[in-house]
């Protein structure tokens, strides 16, 4: 297998764009797997960006292809061969020959090629080889404060876990079988006991995994998985899409983090499919949070990266799967692999100038969004076997990753603007002061200077060492001003604290009043601040229509008068309409007391004192008109702590205001007995 591999290719070696050219030539027995590989395979991203811009990275992604030793099952097959090489940073497949028609070679170049198949062949890579070309860079970014990302994409059994994780994933202890997390993490550790004595870190994990388009967090330590709640997505408009209520762990020591890491391959979902004998059926995303802060107090810089080590689950062929039961996992995990498909495929597009990017199409990509195109810098590693039973998957394989080497991500350092200004006047200072020493020993240090270039050489030392004077100035300012700034952000925060408690206090006062209010009360913001004293008033006791009162009534309608009962807490009303003189009037119930007979009523009326009936208003309008009062209301709010009479003048003005409407709304005629508020102008 090792001396196949390390054949040197054949002369037919063909790049598959040369290929694509000459596919309507290839002859009738061309199997299957080459007409699938229908997309031009792209050769090498022609502009590759490496372009470290001031503040961003802007970075194609990074491609690694690792190929595994091939398995009993796949040695045992029947014609078995190894149809794949490598050669620098080439992956060379060679198609079986088992007819006379010449077939070509495809050649895919890669940012990092790992051939494991063979320990003793020189080019074998080892675990801590991968770590070091791809986990390394990572750790490096992380502690710049870029976010970074790894994903594993391959077939199933082609060797993602033992890459990421080693070859059992429930003894992950560091030896030389340990994958890339477990490194990650330790060196994280290393390298965080390595910081300067002023630098404080803190590092936190999560761990979850998408089943069958479904998160569940892996790091939940008495939660039966099966009955807890699928997590959702969600989108915060500075970090992206993240899942709801994930937990989340700080850890102090590699140990801590081990402990974790063990805890969520437990939990992740296996099961054993016809493919491989304990395959991952879950696409993991273990997530390590990094925050460093350059110094003991919230003063000094600082800057956080998140770095997300991705085990995707292996892509099934429906017909492969030889349980039923498995088939809407195969599908869903199809879904999610499929969207990954096409998200690559429209990323390395973009140039052409495909715009839409299908994040959203399964929960997967919506995740991974940021590493895909975005603010991270990223990193795919395929796994491939070299068996020539899984030729298409292998092409399959090689193909995506090919893509995937030209979508370019836009990396941030993760800071504060003020930080960012003091980091790069800080490089600036020691760049300048740099430059300035080497000028010093190169001017003075040089006895064959001419008088003329030395007074060059005088100048130009005068210059820098005048543009480092206002370098330190303007960093001295820089800080200064942050502190004031920091001090200033700080008082208004507090008083935005305590504004936000009293708001609190009103919010639950209101609930309680308008909980207990009738429901033709109309609320507004301002109306319902003092409802409380109305409710005082207000009564939810219907009037009692005693017989006396009920017979009274009765007149009164066979005389053509309308009536309303209106009461409060001490005393009953009876509000008389007379409707064809547009006139009313009020008596209290004792008034009434001297009518027995019908014959009564007459000289009782007589006694009454009438006013005119002035036109009703409606409850609508007098909604609106409230509603303007309200409007204008709003602008003479007095600002908060200043003016404190004014701010009492206004409250009072607000509780009249609301106190009049109260009783105007409850003036109107609806079928409900009335309320009587009394209020005060
Ligand atoms: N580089 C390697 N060297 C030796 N053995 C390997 C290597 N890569 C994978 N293997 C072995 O191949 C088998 C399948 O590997 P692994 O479980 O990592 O595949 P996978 O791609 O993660 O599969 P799935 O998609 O089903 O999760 C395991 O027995 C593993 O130990």
């Amino acid at each position: 297998m090792a001396s196949s591999a390390s054949n040197t290719p054949k002369h037919n070696i063909a790049t598959p764009s040369r290929l694509s050219k000459r596919r309507h030539q290839a002859p009738p027995e061309t199997p299957d797997c080459y007409t699938k590989v229908t997309v031009e395979t792209p050769g090498p991203p022609r502009n590759k960006y490496n372009h470290k811009d001031k503040c961003d990275e802007v970075r194609n992604l990074t491609v690694a292809v690792r190929i595994r030793p091939m398995n009993t099952r796949e040695l045992t097959h029947v014609g078995a061969t190894n149809v794949v090489q490598v050669k620098e940073q080439n992956v060379i497949v060679t198609p079986q020959n088992n007819s006379n028609v010449t077939k070509l070679d495809y050649v895919f170049p890669y940012d990092h090629v790992f051939w494991s198949c063979d320990e003793r062949n020189s080019k074998y890579s080892s675990q801590e080889d991968v770590f070091v070309e791809i986990g390394q860079p990572l750790l490096h970014n992380a502690f710049q404060g870029y976010n970074a990302c790894l994903f594993a994409y391959g077939q199933t059994g082609s060797g993602k876990s033992y890459s990421m994780m080693g070859p059992d994933v429930q003894n992950i202890d560091c030896d030389v079988n340990s994958g890339i997390i477990p490194r990650f993490c330790q060196e994280l550790f290393t390298r965080i006991s390595q910081l300067d004595n002023q630098c404080t870190a803190s590092v936190n994990v999560s761990y979850f995994e998408i089943y069958n388009e479904k998160i569940h967090d892996l790091l939940l330590t008495n939660c039966s998985r099966d009955v807890h709640a699928p997590l959702k997505v969600r989108e915060h408009p500075d970090w992206g899409p993240y899942v709801v209520n994930l937990s989340t762990h700080t850890v102090k020591s590699y140990e801590e983090m081990r402990k974790w890491l063990l805890l969520g391959n437990v939990n992740r979902a296996t099961a054993a499919t016809a493919m491989n004998e304990k395959s991952s059926r879950s696409h993991s995303i273990f997530s390590v949070e990094l925050s460093i802060l350059e110094g003991r107090n919230d003063l000094d810089p600082g800057r956080r990266s998140k770095v997300s080590l991705v085990d995707l689950a292996g892509s099934e062929r429906l017909g492969n799967t030889n349980k039923n039961e498995k088939l809407k996992e195969g599908v869903s995990i199809n879904k999610s692999l499929l969207t990954l498909g096409k998200v690559i495929c429209a990323l390395a597009d973009q140039r052409k100038g495909t715009q839409f990017v299908p994040y959203r199409e399964s929960v997967l990509t919506w995740l991974l969004r940021e590493s895909l195109g975005g603010n991270s810098l990223t990193c795919m590693l395929a796994t491939i076997t070299p068996a020539s039973s899984h030729l298409d998957e292998t092409l399959a394989t090689l193909r995506y990753a090919c893509q995937a080497r030209s979508i370019v991500n836009r990396a941030r350092i993760n800071e504060e603007p003020h930080d960012r200004l003091i980091r790069e006047l800080r490089s600036e200072v020691e760049r300048l002061t740099a430059l300035r020493h080497e000028y010093e020993r190169n001017s003075f240090g040089s006895s064959n200077l001419s008088i003329d270039n030395s007074t060059e050489h005088l100048q130009e030392l005068e210059d820098l060492r005048k543009k480092l004077v206002d370098k330190e100035e303007e960093l001295k300012k820089a800080q200064c001003n942050w502190e004031n700034r920091y001090k200033e952000s700080h008082l208004y925060q507090m008083q935005q604290l305590a504004e936000i408690e009293r708001k609190k206090e009103e919010l639950e006062s209101r609930v309680r009043v308008m909980s207990n209010l009738q429901e033709n009360v109309n609320l507004s913001p301002y109306r319902t601040n003092f409802l409380e004293e109305v409710e005082n008033i207000l009564t939810n006791d219907d009037p009692v229509m005693d017989n006396y009162l009920q017979n009274f009534g009765n007149y009164l309608q066979e005389l053509g008068f309308d009536y309303q009962l209106v009461t409060n807490n001490r005393e009953s009303f009876l509000h008389i309409f007379d409707n064809r003189n547009c006139r009313k009037a009020n008596c209290s119930i004792n008034d009434i007391k001297s009518v027995i007979k019908i014959e009564d009523v007459q000289p009782f009326f007589k006694k009454l004192k009438w006013e005119d009936i002035k036109e009703e208003l409606t409850e609508s309008q007098i909604n609106s008109a409230m509603n303007g009062i309200y409007e204008v209301a709003k602008f003479l709010k007095p600002h908060v702590d200043k003016e404190e009479k004014l701010r009492l003048a206004f409250a009072k003005f607000i509780k009249t205001a609301q106190v009049l409407e109260t009783a105007l709304c409850n003036s109107i005629n609806v079928n409900k007995p009335k309320k009587m508020v009394t209020f005060r102008l």
